[in-house]
């Protein structure tokens, strides 16, 4: 149905990283996830899609325990990294995000300059021996998110200064300069513009070279550009899962099909 071409078509692997079994949220009395079982693979982007209000958000939040500060909000289920079950109370849920890093839909800089944003979550996970180590991860952080080049004569500069597609693209260094594993992109370009929104989409291809990344996002296009593997969620039911282009052109269930021509949504 969509015949854009991707930046990078075959899946590199198929190892699961992330894997959740019954999944249930409630928040309050709404019941917002229903019961989703998913197997998300490593060095692959994965794109959940689907109407407003679905559930798309709530369930990434479920992946790095985001949904812990939210007070009325009940996670059930078994959510597993590499095997090990992220809601296991020995596991800290700080230590849990720098392995599951997040980028959210607003750029969110901390008031704080370009390096500082991107040394903060190196300092408290005690990453850097000194100022030269942490020099270096900032530079490569920043050099990773495609920023380095725009910002490297002004780091001392606040982060809330940058345009929006660079305080992006500034967040999305600020994520990996963690090394996580897996990185979680809420509508990350929904507030960018197309030029800022295809140097991240760009981005996301190269990342997937070291992480699985996991995008929500309300362009089908977006979707059929950047992800090998997409999920359709429809009133929190995971209603249809698998390639990509399979999603988009051959779909098995008729409300996948019925969102992607656009009759609901
Ligand atoms: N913080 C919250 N407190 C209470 N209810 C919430 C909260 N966040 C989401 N919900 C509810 O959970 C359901 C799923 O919302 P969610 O934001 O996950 O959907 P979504 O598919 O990401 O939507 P959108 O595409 O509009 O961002 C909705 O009924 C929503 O009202």
């Amino acid at each position: 149905m969509y015949d854009t071409p991707k930046l990078e078509s075959e899946t590199v692997t198929d190892e699961v990283k992330i894997s959740a079994r019954g999944c249930q949220v409630h928040y309050g009395d709404n019941h917002a996830i229903k019961d989703v079982d998913i197997d998300i693979q490593d060095k692959t982007v994965t794109s959940f899609i689907g109407p407003s209000g679905c559930g798309k958000s709530t369930f990434l939040r479920c992946l790095n325990r985001m949904n812990d500060t939210i007070d009325i909000c009940r996670v059930q289920g078994n959510i597993t990294l590499d095997g090990q079950d992220i809601y296991d109370p020995r596991v800290d849920p700080v230590q849990l995000r720098a392995r599951v890093g997040m980028v959210f839909q607003k750029p969110n800089p901390f008031p704080k300059s370009i390096y500082d944003n991107v040394a903060y979550g190196p300092k408290i996970h005690g990453m850097a021996r000194n100022k030269a180590d942490l020099d270096g991860i900032v530079e490569k952080s920043l050099r990773r998110a495609a920023i380095w080049d725009e910002v490297k004569d002004r780091l001392g500069a606040p982060g809330t200064g940058l345009s929006g597609g660079q305080q992006q693209r500034l967040c999305i260094a600020r994520a990996v300069a963690t090394e996580p594993e897996v990185l979680l992109m809420d509508e990350p370009c929904s507030a960018l513009d197309p030029i800022a929104t295809a140097q991240v989409e760009e981005l996301i291809d190269e990342l997937r070279q070291d992480y699985s990344v996991v995008i929500v996002t309300h362009s089908m296009q977006q979707a059929a550009r950047v992800s090998q593997k997409t999920a359709f969620f429809h009133l929190g039911n995971l209603v249809e899962y698998g390639d990509t282009g399979q999603i988009f052109t051959n779909p098995a269930d008729t409300r996948t099909e019925s969102y992607i021509t656009g009759r609901i949504g």
